[in-house]
């Protein structure tokens, strides 16, 4: 468990360590002491300027194509984690093995500050490079790490505050990293927690590709948690271990490096276990533990395959549209084909890009590149080099052979300007120009190039609103805006009962035999959604994940946090209007409140449903209880 340390005491410790050449002593953490250390061992220093250089979009896509795997597999869990991020004002963020971020998703403005501090997609955040960081330092130390303000080594990354956990294989090979990260100022309490929790369920889809012709004991004290992602799970093959989740070793006391190499009897005191059912087997020192044995063909019929699965592979969907956005589509597309700009304006969440990339789909330009470009994620000092590009040693730092730009990048096919609403005044100038001229000038000059591409751009504001009050440009505004298609919130969508039943079908829930009862579709559909299809769909990922094939999704097996209310008839908020956040206690109060009533007061159960253990739920309605008692 982390130490909570006092700003104070981390400024001494900084002034100890950096200034004096002293230990910190108990001024911060081990984990945050022992980093430091090896960062001075390295010669890093921590007053340094820190320059990441150009962020080089078309080489940060190559990655991403590299790790796509990667990102396909983790996308359910950074989707899940968005809605939270944009609401606490932070970022999630996934990297390579080697810290590399590749994806970043969240609060717009968050994104910037921390694009500015170079924490961005095409940077590399190990240690050796960047220095104590809640990234480079989980992967050095190979667990779940938070860094907070000045515990950073280098001083200009005291404004961020982030969570990280490397994602392991079942052979404990660090895959990749998954990253909460926001302001300083700001503590986001249940950061790491829920970062833990996304990287969890990573894990054991990962692990899951590791099952088949293997045999597989889950095991956990607490035969209740069997079933659950707390459940530790061993893979056998000739009774040899080789394969394993965190959770399991942890329990067995057991490192990584015995994975592959030891065999059963090693493990547990008792024999192998036989047939099914759950039993009792005693670990090392005796420790019992509640196990259940599970033999699985190499070979199944595929819904077999799903059944014999604790939980469902991440399913990629097909972008899905109702008659009138599909005719909508079509229109469009004719438009753009006509050179005719689009923009597209909807919530967060409600398939702007999506919808973008069908329009490129159907468009006679579909062949050519799709280049996409976030307008707010973009450093103000790079954003023109990034743009336009820029002639060999156009300025300090510029790559010796310089760089094409993204707008070239785009040339005959779609350019995606996303988030326009948020594009820096200066730039939308200039931007302005290349779209009158249609020409392209890279900085520090050289010969204009000719470019062709249609636009498409995309924003959550009210781009209109914007133009009356001064904040957007107006000549910008009709040149990209001569059409516009609005994509309504789900809220608003009147046959969502029906949408959600399509999702439902394309994830996979009618494979595997888990239809949705009619109640549950119901209250589903009546939730206001304020993420959209993206809340959406990770909601209905999270239910599959959980739901047991062959049973149908009753209301009682939605999540806490989708539950109808019970007791006092009052809904969790599903309807937020701006600034009617509530905050995380609150929120976290009435999902124990929802889950221990579903479970008529039963704790183990209502602890299982909220994916915590029983003393976790014990110790939170034992602080809520003071709180309430202190407060009244
Ligand atoms: N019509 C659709 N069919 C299936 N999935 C969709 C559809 N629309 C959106 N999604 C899914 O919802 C998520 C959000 O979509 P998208 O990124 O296009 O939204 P957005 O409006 O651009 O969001 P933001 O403004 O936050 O960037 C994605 O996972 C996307 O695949």
């Amino acid at each position: 468990m982390r130490r909570t340390l006092s700003t104070d005491s981390i400024r001494s410790a900084r002034r100890r360590f950096f200034e004096a050449g002293l230990p910190p002593r108990g001024l911060v953490s081990d984990t945050i002491a022992q980093s430091w250390n090896r960062c001075r061992a390295l010669g890093l220093a921590s007053d340094a300027r820190l320059d990441a250089g150009p962020l080089e979009q078309a080489a940060v896509r190559a990655l991403r194509e590299r790790y796509e795997e990667l990102c396909r597999l983790c996308r359910p869990e950074m989707e899940a984690l968005y809605t939270d991020a944009q609401a606490t004002g932070s970022v999630v963020m996934l990297t390579a093995p080697d810290g590399l971020i590749l994806d970043a998703m969240g609060s717009a403005d968050f994104l910037d500050k921390a694009a500015r501090v170079s924490l961005r997609p095409g940077v590399t955040w190990s240690e050796d490079h960047t220095g104590t960081n809640a990234i480079g330092t989980a992967l050095h130390d190979k667990r779940a790490v938070e860094v907070r303000g000045a515990e950073h080594y280098f001083g200009a990354h005291r404004v961020l505050s982030c969570s990280a956990s490397p994602i392991l294989d079942g052979r404990g090979r660090i895959v990749g990293l998954l990253d909460l990260s926001g302001e300083a100022s700001v503590h986001h309490v249940h950061a790491l927690g829920m970062v833990r929790f996304a990287v969890d369920q990573i894990e054991r889809r990962l692990l899951e590709r590791e099952l088949a012709g293997r045999e597989v004991i889950r095991l956990h004290a607490d035969a209740a948690l069997l079933g659950t992602h707390r459940e530790g799970v061993l893979v056998f093959e000739d009774h040899h271990l080789v394969a394993a989740n965190r959770y399991a070793l942890d329990m067995l006391g057991v490192d990584w490096d015995e994975v592959g190499r030891c065999r059963y009897s090693s493990l547990f005191e008792s024999a192998q276990p036989r047939g099914r059912g759950v039993q009792e087997l005693r670990g090392p020192g005796g420790i019992a533990f509640q196990a259940q044995r599970d033999v699985i063909p190499a070979r199944l019929p595929r819904t077999a395959r799903r059944s014999a699965a604790p939980s469902t592979p991440t399913k990629r969907i097909a972008p899905l549209f109702d008659d009138a956005m599909r005719d909508a589509l079509q229109r469009h597309a004719r438009l753009l084909d006509a050179d005719i700009p689009v923009l597209l304006q909807g919530e967060t969440g409600s398939g702007k890009e999506v919808a973008a990339r069908e329009l490129h789909r159907r468009s006679r330009r579909a062949d050519a590149p799709f280049v996409a470009i976030n307008c707010a994620a973009l450093p103000e000092n790079l954003i023109e080099s990034e743009l336009f590009g820029y002639r060999p040693g156009a300025f300090t730092g510029a790559r010796r052979e310089g760089a094409t730009g993204l707008l070239r990048d785009a040339d005959g096919g779609v350019l995606f300007l996303d988030e326009i609403g948020d594009m820096p005044a200066a730039l939308q100038t200039r931007l302005l120009r290349v779209l009158q001229e249609r020409e392209i000038t890279p900085l520090g000059g050289g010969r204009a190039t000719p470019v062709d591409f249609a636009v498409i751009a995309a924003s959550h504001r009210d781009v209109a609103a914007d133009v009356e009050s001064g904040r957007f440009r107006a000549d910008l505004y009709y040149r990209i805006a001569q059409t516009t298609l609005c994509l309504p919130p789900l809220r608003e969508q009147a046959d969502l009962a029906d949408r959600i039943t399509q999702l439902w079908r394309a994830l996979g829930g009618d494979d595997q035999n888990m239809p949705l009862a009619p109640q549950t579709l119901q209250h589903l559909a009546a939730l206001s959604w304020p993420g959209n299809m993206r809340q959406l769909i990770g909601a209905l990922r999270t239910l599959l994940a959980l739901g047991t094939p062959g049973q149908t999704i009753t209301p009682e097996d939605l999540p806490a946090n989708l539950q109808p209310a019970r007791e006092t008839g009052r809904a969790m908020p599903t309807r937020l209007a701006d600034g009617d956040v509530p905050a995380m206690e609150q929120l976290q109060r009435e999902a124990m409140r929802a889950a221990l009533d579903a479970c008529h007061g039963n704790v183990s159960a209502a602890a299982r449903r909220l994916g915590i253990s029983r003393s976790t739920l014990y110790r939170k309605l034992g602080a809520d209880a003071t709180r309430t008692s202190a407060g009244s």
